[in-house]
């Protein structure tokens, strides 16, 4: 039977997610966090689901962008990035910095282009998928590999966001010391099986934060172990904690920020660098890579514009020697089960993905992806493999329509101010 997969419709539903009261070195995050359900449906009656950040000002784009999908082909993917650059980004929208809210790296026009791109692509994916009866991996090629690896990521993280501020209440804790983090550690462990950790820094004085991880080197001896201050350290910080962590860190992971404090760290530490922030566009491989700055690059689908982009940074970082490995940010299981697709695919992806799935309770599936052995079984259903709850996509979208406009932007600043007035956005180097 032939198919008509022509597109017919797109459904865009932004959501509010429950989000624990996870520190950074920005802030705290938000009782809710903005998510993007992209959904494609076909002439033929196929659908696919997609799922990308649901800020403000990725929903300006995706919205014409989903208008100019109608009439469109599902397979073709290419035409997808074509299509993209014919929507207008608002200039104030780009800041030529770091993203605060999601440190993510330099914001461009390009890459809120590329994030938006990425959830209909997966969308498009699964609804090709589905039509032709093959899991999203074979389309990509197909899986190297039946279960992918995911890391414990840990946070300092109060118990309970600030008084006051309405909230899902988390069954965590706080974490907040070392005794804390290796708490939260086992606790990972014991409902996930995680195996390699990563601490998210930059929230306290190194010192307290070395503390934290050689208390978890003595917890899971041998264990692979991260930490990542979203370069909130300078260059001689950065060294220091390289020289007392070395002998158990598997990586750093942006200790400091940007190319060039990177590159002057790598030069100085046998500690391989790993980075989400200085390596984000392709743009930016070539000055990193020839300037020794990184030793692995951990992508991320959303903002490189998709899987089949990861696809390809996976192959620049294999022609230079680099490693490859996943990045996170708040997320749900539509994301949860693209980043395993693709990961499946990777052969050079030598390092556990992060994935901060374990700290939402909230999903728009109507069966959670599980970690069995820290790992993701790789699905082998047509398409992503995941079927959309509509009735918690209608609750959770009610509480973004219900929302009076303060979280429907991550602002993790915004956030901290709750509890300290006076908090603003730390300068960089903070330490
Ligand atoms: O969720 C967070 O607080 C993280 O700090 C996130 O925003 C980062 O983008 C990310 O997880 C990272 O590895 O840098
Ligand atoms: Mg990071």
């Amino acid at each position: 039977m032939t198919r008509d997969l022509t597109i017919t419709a797109v459904h865009l539903t932004p959501i509010l997610v429950a989000d624990p009261p996870l520190l950074n070195t920005q802030g705290v995050h938000q009782p809710y966090t903005p998510r993007l359900i992209v959904e494609v449906e076909t002439a033929d009656g196929t659908t696919g689901v997609g799922e990308t950040y649901g800020d403000a000002k990725y929903l300006e784009l995706a919205r014409p962008f989903a208008d100019k999908l109608i009439g469109r082909q599902v397979p073709d993917l290419n035409g997808l990035f074509t299509l993209a650059d014919e929507v207008a980004v608002d200039s104030s929208r780009v800041s030529g910095q770091v993203d605060v809210g999601g440190l993510r790296g330099v914001q461009t026009a390009d890459k809120l282009r590329l994030s938006v791109v990425s959830g209909f692509e997966v969308a498009c994916l699964d609804a090709l998928g589905k039509a032709l009866g093959l899991p999203v991996h074979a389309l990509l090629g197909g899986k190297v590999r039946d279960a992918v690896e995911y890391s414990a990521y840990l946070f300092y993280k109060w118990a309970y966001h600030p008084d006051g501020v309405p909230c899902e209440q988390d069954d965590w804790g706080a974490a907040l010391d070392p005794a804390g983090v290796v708490e939260q550690a086992r606790a990972f462990t014991e409902r996930y099986g995680f195996t390699s950790f990563k601490l998210k820094g930059g929230v306290f004085p190194p010192e307290e934060e070395i503390a934290a991880i050689r208390a978890l080197a003595e917890a899971f001896p041998g264990h692979p172990l991260r930490l990542d201050p979203n370069g909130a350290w300078s260059v001689e910080t950065s060294l220091k904690v390289a020289e007392e962590l070395g002998d158990v860190l598997e990586y750093l992971e942006d200790p400091a920020l940007g190319t060039p404090a990177m590159a002057e760290v790598a030069a100085r530490t046998g500690v391989p660098l790993a980075t989400n922030m200085c390596v984000t566009t392709f743009a930016e491989i070539r000055e990193a890579f020839t300037k020794g700055a990184v030793q692995v690059v951990l992508s991320d689908h959303h903002y490189w514009g998709g899987l089949r982009n990861t696809q390809q940074l996976a192959a620049v970082c294999r022609t230079f020697g680099v490693g490859v490995s996943m990045h996170s940010n708040t997320h749900l299981g539509i994301s949860l089960a693209a980043m395993t697709h693709v990961a499946a695919t990777v052969p050079n992806l030598h390092h556990a993905c992060d994935s901060h799935y374990p700290w939402q309770s909230e999903d728009v599936l109507t069966e959670r992806l599980t970690f069995d052995g820290g790992k993701v079984a790789v699905s082998d259903a047509p398409g992503l493999g995941v079927e959309l709850d509509r009735e918690r996509l209608a609750f959770l979208h009610r509480r973004w329509l219900d929302d009076d406009g303060t979280l429907r932007d991550r602002d993790d600043a915004a956030a901290m101010r709750v509890a300290d007035p006076g908090w603003t956005t730390p300068s960089v180097p903070r330490w």
